[in-house]
């Protein structure tokens, strides 16, 4: 898979990602979460649209299923290409999440992939036995969440790359792997705990990358993009 990195546009304000994203001219994927999305709303959406970006819109849903079912019967409407849930909700919630999607898809419009987040990059086994009372390790974990997704019909999962491959050996290559926690190998890993490079997300079975801060701080952010982007492709 070889398409470019969505970047984690973590800002507090749509001005501020919109200037960001200025020098890219609308030619990158961008990644939408809770803080962006909170202050703007769908508005934000419309306008990154409009400007070329392809979206991925990521707010983790995790409730009932009936109201993760309405909820993302309204998230349909936006028509990003990509959104996701917490695989934690179980199969019913996930493949609650898939109906109001598909619900709520325009006629003639393609309904967005959707994947769920298996263990959060910023977890490391300690914490995850910890906070969670699981026993097995965090892998076990990772791909029994992954079987989980299948089951339910998502799309694929959001994982690190050091689960990525384990992960197409339970549910294939076409099933999606989402990995953040993505940085070059002098950068600083700040909350996150699994954490790799880019080049070895494609060698490790990543079917996308998610790169936030490794762009969006860097001193000049579109040669920090193409320099991510050229590592994840092998160029
Ligand atoms: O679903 C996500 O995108 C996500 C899942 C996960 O397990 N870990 C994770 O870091 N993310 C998101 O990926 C981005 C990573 O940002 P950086 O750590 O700055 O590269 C953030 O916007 C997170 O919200």
């Amino acid at each position: 898979m070889t398409d470019s990195p969505f970047i984690a546009l973590d800002f507090p304000t749509g001005e501020e990602a919109l200037r960001f994203l200025q020098p890219f001219e609308g030619k990158a994927n961008v990644k939408v979460g809770m803080e962006l999305f909170y202050k703007e709303g769908p508005a934000i959406l419309r306008e990154l649209k409009a400007r070329g970006y392809g979206i991925f819109l990521d707010l983790k849903l995790h409730d009932i299923p009936n109201t993760v079912k309405s909820a993302m019967k309204i998230l349909a409407q936006y028509e990003v290409e990509l959104v996701n849930v917490h695989a934690a909700g179980g199969v019913r919630m996930m493949e609650a999440a898939l109906e109001g999607l598909e619900e709520g898809t325009p006629a003639g419009k393609t309904r967005p992939r959707i994947i769920a987040v298996t263990q959060l990059t910023s977890t490391d086994e300690a914490s995850m036995r910890a906070d969670q009372l699981i026993e097995q390790s965090l892998e076990q974990s990772v791909v029994h969440y992954a079987k989980k997704a299948q089951e339910a019909g998502l799309d694929g999962v959001v994982c690190s790359v050091l689960e990525a491959k384990m992960i197409e050996e339970a549910c294939g290559k076409d099933f999606l792997k989402v990995t953040p926690g993505i940085r070059m190998a002098s950068g600083e890993t700040h909350d996150q705990k699994r954490v790799a490079t880019p080049q070895f997300a494609r060698e490790n079975g990543s079917t996308h990358i998610v790169v936030g801060r490794a762009i969006t701080q860097a001193a000049d952010a579109v040669k920090a993009h193409a320099e991510v982007n050229a590592l994840w492709k092998g160029q």
